[in-house]
């Protein structure tokens, strides 16, 4: 049996929490950490079988795996504090994973391992196969619907007004780099894409703000030595956090079916 604790008990978290309690599979939720507690708690109460709110350093001492669903700003202290115990960390936060450059050695030194879960995104398995050989080049246009992009912080700190548009504004251009530091809750998918292949600083984005759009879309085209492919997503946006597609919190899921499961489909 691993013990699952949740860093984070939010939209992604609390969907996962539910998962684990209703899985037949060897995962029992241990216990959760949170930013504000009394809130954590009260969530808490609608599961079956509801765990202690705890902090980071006990919710580590008392889970196998972490899964952290906290905001990308907290994302280095839970990562540190699950490595340095020598466990496994299950996050979707690719942009703050993306700018740790030490996280590998950080996580080999410490036995500790970071599983980057695919999250709102599809093909991370054939852009590290095609990376094995030459990648020439991967484009990924990001289009979400107004809700979803107006709390972003690169939107509200540049006064981009997307209350009154009638059509499709592109809002970045530039690097999956920069993207995911200026968006950091909205394009972790495209770290994600840029870790997996060749690089965030080679892999090219554009994010648009969509009037007509009601869904979190992402297309990528990856031209290799080895295949040249187009991916198309349209995620539906949770009700909680628009910018959050419902997919995500089941990526998390899926990762942690593969940590227990004897038999693995796809890299
Ligand atoms: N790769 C991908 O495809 C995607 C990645 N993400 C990423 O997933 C993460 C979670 O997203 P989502 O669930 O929608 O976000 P939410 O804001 O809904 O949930 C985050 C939760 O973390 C809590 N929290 C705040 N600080 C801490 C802390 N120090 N320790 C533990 N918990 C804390 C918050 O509590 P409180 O509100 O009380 O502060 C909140 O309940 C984000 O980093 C986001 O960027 C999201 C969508 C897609
Ligand atoms: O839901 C999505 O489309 C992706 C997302 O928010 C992210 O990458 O952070």
């Amino acid at each position: 049996m691993k013990r699952i604790g949740i860093a984070g008990f939010g939209t992604i978290g609390r969907v996962v929490a539910r998962h684990i309690e209703n899985s037949d599979l060897p995962l029992a939720l241990a216990a959760v950490s949170a930013g504000d507690r009394t809130r954590a708690e009260a969530a808490m109460a609608q599961l079956a079988r509801p765990v202690p709110v705890v902090d980071t350093a006990e919710l580590v001492a008392l889970s196998d795996v972490i899964v952290d669903s906290a905001p990308t700003a907290a994302f280095r202290d839970i990562a540190e504090a699950t490595l340095c115990a020598g466990k496994t960390l299950v996050t979707v936060s690719g942009a703050a994973l993306m700018q740790w450059p030490g996280a590998a050695g950080f996580a080999r030194d410490h036995g500790g391992r970071i599983i980057l879960a695919t999250g709102a995104l599809l093909g991370i398995d054939a852009v590290r196969a095609a990376a094995i050989g030459s990648i020439h080049s991967v484009t990924m246009v990001t289009r979400k619907p107004v809700k979803s992009l107006i709390k972003a912080d690169h939107v509200v700190r540049n006064g981009i007004d997307l209350t009154e548009i009638d059509e499709p504004l592109k809002i970045f251009e530039g690097s999956a780099r920069e993207g995911a530091i200026a968006f950091p809750a909205n394009v972790n998918v495209a770290a994600a894409l840029g870790l997996a292949g060749t690089g965030p600083d080679q892999t090219r984005l554009e994010i648009w703000a969509d009037p007509a759009l009601t869904r979190n879309t992402h297309r990528i085209i990856v031209d290799s030595d080895s295949a040249r492919f187009e991916l198309a997503i349209e995620n539906i946006p949770t009700d909680e956090n628009p910018g959050t597609g419902r997919i995500t919190a089941q990526s998390i899921v899926a990762a942690l079916h593969d940590l227990v499961s004897p038999i693995r489909i796809g890299t």
